[in-house]
């Protein structure tokens, strides 16, 4: 059984195609990382994988969940999602009760927004507190989410969305908004995660080739609402590949396991 598998998938809405005969298949323990232009559907295909919307047409399944035939609110509880874009998570109330960053991940174990004290007992607290350690962030435990940084946020976010301990974490552009120390604190923390549970999966949505984890192992370009590419990470991050995708010629390397694109000059 894959943890994804997308048959012949698209999504319309009303004269618009937002994503068109997509297929694709995600394993288990597998680190994919979603790359293209802007409007390219990447957020489309993420929230058919965290069991946000439905497809118009084509079969997709998770967790072997055929969509529509599954109670999504059940299966969200097996996928953690992460995404500014679509708001899962009403953290204006938790910074309006003074929520710690500790509260905010113990809201993860009952997928609230606001925190159920009756279903939080000492290994819920445990728990919150091993993974805000293991996001790097274990002294962030008492502080008010409210004053975090975009960073320590960033962070909180993620170790909330581990806390009903997945099968697959869902990252819509985590990097986005933070400097670079934020980054690459939170680039080190997705690739422990990577390392320390190796069963997880990870569907990561970005936009720059620098905010690829070293640990990722598929990629998958889209262009206009289509796969252009897809498959292991060293075969589909290619000049040719990304030159073709964003529509310009690209040049890509790849240094300690991260890589880079620039502008080719001729
Ligand atoms: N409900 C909707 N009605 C009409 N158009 C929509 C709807 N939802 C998304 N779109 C459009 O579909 C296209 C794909 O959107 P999507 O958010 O999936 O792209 P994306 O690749 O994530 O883009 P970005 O990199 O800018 O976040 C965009 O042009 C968007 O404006």
């Amino acid at each position: 059984m894959h943890v994804v598998e997308l048959e012949g998938v698209s999504v319309r809405v009303v004269g618009k195609s937002l994503l068109a005969g997509v297929s694709w298949q995600v394993d288990y323990g597998d680190h994919w990382v979603i790359l293209g232009p802007n409007g390219a559907g990447k957020t489309t295909l993420l929230s058919l994988v965290g069991a946000v919307r439905h497809p118009s047409e084509g079969a997709v399944r998770v967790l072997g969940h055929r969509l529509g035939k599954v109670d999504v609110r059940e299966l969200r509880r097996h996928i953690g999602l992460v995404a500014a874009s679509q708001r899962l998570v009403d953290e204006e109330l938790l910074e309006q009760e003074g929520a710690t960053a500790h509260t905010v991940v113990l809201t993860g174990h009952t997928g609230t927004s606001v925190p159920r004290w009756d279903k939080y007992g000492d290994a819920e607290r445990d728990r919150a507190h091993r993974l805000l350690a293991d996001l790097g962030c274990k002294d962030l435990a008492d502080r008010p989410f409210r004053v975090c940084s975009q960073g320590e946020r960033a962070r909180v976010r993620v170790a909330r969305a581990l806390m009903a301990d997945p099968a697959v974490l869902l990252l819509d552009e985590p990097f986005a908004g933070l400097d670079l120390p934020a980054r690459e604190d939170l680039m080190a923390a997705v690739e422990d995660l990577a390392r320390i549970r190796p069963v997880l999966t990870t569907v990561t949505v970005t936009h720059h080739l620098e905010e690829v984890p070293a640990t990722t192992t598929h990629a998958l370009l889209m262009r206009d609402a289509r796969v252009l590419a897809a498959g292991p990470v060293e075969d589909v991050l290619t000049s040719a590949h990304l030159s073709d995708c964003f529509g310009r010629p690209l040049s890509v390397d790849r240094f300690d396991g991260r890589w880079y694109a620039r502008a080719a000059r001729p």
